[in-house]
C-alpha cells in the first residue's frame, strides 16, 4: 500500500495509520472504522514530518507504531483527538505534549505478550547454542561444532518483570533455569509470588550467565560499562525491548573481551537513528544475532492490537473513555 492510500469516502474526519504491521485480521476493523465514517490514511512508520505533514492536518485518531511522537508532529496535527499506540512501548511518544494539547493516549497492554516472550526464548536459545553462526557454517560447507549451555542449568535474570518479564519468567521455570528478577516498581513478595527471586540490579552480572531485558526504553542505559564490568566471562544479554536499554558501544567492547559472550536482540540503535551499528561488526558475527523488531508480529499478536487499539480509538473518537489510556509518568 502507499503513503497515502485512502480507504473508505473522500473528505470528512481521517485515521492516520503509521503502524507497519496494521491490517483487519479477523474482525476486519478497516470496514468498522470507514462504518464509523472515518477515512484511513496510511503513512510512514518512521513518521518524518515531511511526509506526515500533509496527513497530520485533517487527522481526528492516529493509529502508530514506534516512531516518534513529537511536540512537532502533535502542533502538526490540530484536529487530534486520540493517538492509539498499536503495541505496548510509549517511550517515543512526548506523552505531556499531548496531555497539553488534550489528545488522550491509548496503548495495548498485554496484546503482544506471549508473542514476545516466545521471541525472547528463541533469541536467548539462538545465543545459547549458537543457533544462527552454526547455519552460516553448514551453509559455508562446514560441519564445524560448537559447544553451549542447558537453560535448565543456568541463573536467567530478568530486568523489569512486567506482563513480558513474567511470562519469559514461566516459559523459563519451564525449562527448569532458576530466575532472578529485578524490577524497581514491585516489591519483594510479589516478584516470589511470580515465580522469581527478588535482586537488585546491580548483582545480576555477577550471578546470572543469561540475563534478558523487558524494562520501557526512554531512559538512560540500564547495561553500561561498569554493570557489564561485573559480568561473569560468558554473559548471555538478551534484549526484546529496547535498544536505549544498552550502551551499544560498551557492549561491544565486553563483546570482544569474551566477557560477554553473545548479545540477541530485537532492536538495536540504528533502529531509529540509522547509521552504523557497532554491534553488527564482521568481527562480532558470530557474537550477535539481531531481528529487526519483530517481537510482536504474530498473527495472534497483530489481531489483539489491532482491536484494542481501533476499539479504544473509536471510544474516545464517540466521546467515551478508552479502555488503555496511557498517562503522563506511565512509563519508566
Ligand atoms: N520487541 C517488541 O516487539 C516489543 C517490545 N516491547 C517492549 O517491552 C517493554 C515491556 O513490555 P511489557 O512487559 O508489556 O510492559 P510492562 O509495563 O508490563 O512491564 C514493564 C516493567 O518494567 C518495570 N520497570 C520500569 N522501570 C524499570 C527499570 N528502570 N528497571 C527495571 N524495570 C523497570 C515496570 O515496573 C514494569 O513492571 C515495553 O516497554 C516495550 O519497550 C513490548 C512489546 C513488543
Ligand atoms: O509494543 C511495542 O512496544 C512494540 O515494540 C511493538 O511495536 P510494533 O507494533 O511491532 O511496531
Amino acid at each position: 500500500m502507499s503513503v497515502t492510500e485512502r480507504i473508505g469516502p473522500a473528505g470528512g474526519r481521517s485515521v492516520l495509520v503509521t503502524s507497519r504491521s496494521f491490517s483487519s485480521g479477523s474482525r476486519d476493523l478497516l470496514g468498522e472504522l470507514a462504518e464509523a465514517g472515518l477515512t484511513v490514511v496510511r503513512g510512514p512508520a518512521d513518521h518524518r514530518l515531511d511526509a506526515l505533514r500533509p496527513l497530520l492536518a485533517g487527522t481526528v485518531g492516529w493509529i502508530a507504531g514506534t516512531g516518534p511522537v513529537t511536540e512537532a508532529h502533535l502542533s502538526a496535527a490540530p484536529r487530534l483527538t486520540v493517538l492509539a499506540r498499536y503495541g505496548v512501548g510509549v517511550d517515543a511518544v512526548d506523552l505531556e505534549a499531548a496531555a497539553a494539547r488534550g489528545v488522550v493516549v491509548t496503548n495495548t497492554p498485554g496484546a503482544n505478550t506471549e508473542a514476545v516472550a516466545d521471541l525472547t526464548i528463541g533469541l536467548l536459545l539462538a545465543a545459547l547454542r549458537g543457533i544462527p553462526a552454526g547455519d552460516r557454517r553448514v551453509r559455508s560447507g562446514s560441519w564445524t561444532i560448537s559447544r553451549g549451555r542447558e537453560l535448565g542449568a543456568l541463573t536467567v535474570g530478568i530486568v523489569g518483570f512486567g506482563r513480558i518479564g513474567r511470562a519469559v519468567g514461566r516459559r523459563l521455570s519451564g525449562f527448569g533455569a532458576t530466575v532472578l528478577a529485578y524490577d524497581p516498581m514491585l516489591d519483594a513478595e510479589a516478584i516470589r509470588a511470580a515465580g522469581a527471586e527478588p535482586v537488585e540490579l546491580a548483582e545480576l552480572p555477577a550471578r546470572c550467565t543469561a540475563i534478558s531485558l523487558h524494562a520501557p526504553g526512554g531512559g538512560r542505559p540500564l547495561v553500561d560499562a561498569d554493570w557489564l564490568a561485573g559480568a561473569r566471562d560468558g554473559l548471555i544479554l538478551v534484549n526484546s525491548a529496547r535498544a536505549d536499554l544498552v550502551d551499544e558501544p560498551a557492549l561491544a567492547a565486553a563483546l570482544r573481551s569474551g566477557r560477554v559472550a553473545g548479545y540477541a536482540a530485537d532492536t538495536l540503535d540504528t533502529e531509529s537513528t540509522g547509521g552504523t551499528s557497532p554491534l553488527l561488526a564482521e568481527d562480532l558475527a558470530d557474537k550477535v544475532v539481531v531481528t529487526p523488531h519483530l517481537g510482536a508480529q504474530t498473527v495472534e499478536a497483530i489481531d489483539r492490537m489491532g482491536s484494542l487499539a481501533v476499539a479504544d480509538l473509536l471510544a474516545v473518537l464517540d466521546g467515551g473513555t478508552p479502555t488503555h489510556p496511557v498517562r503522563v509518568g506511565g512509563s519508566r
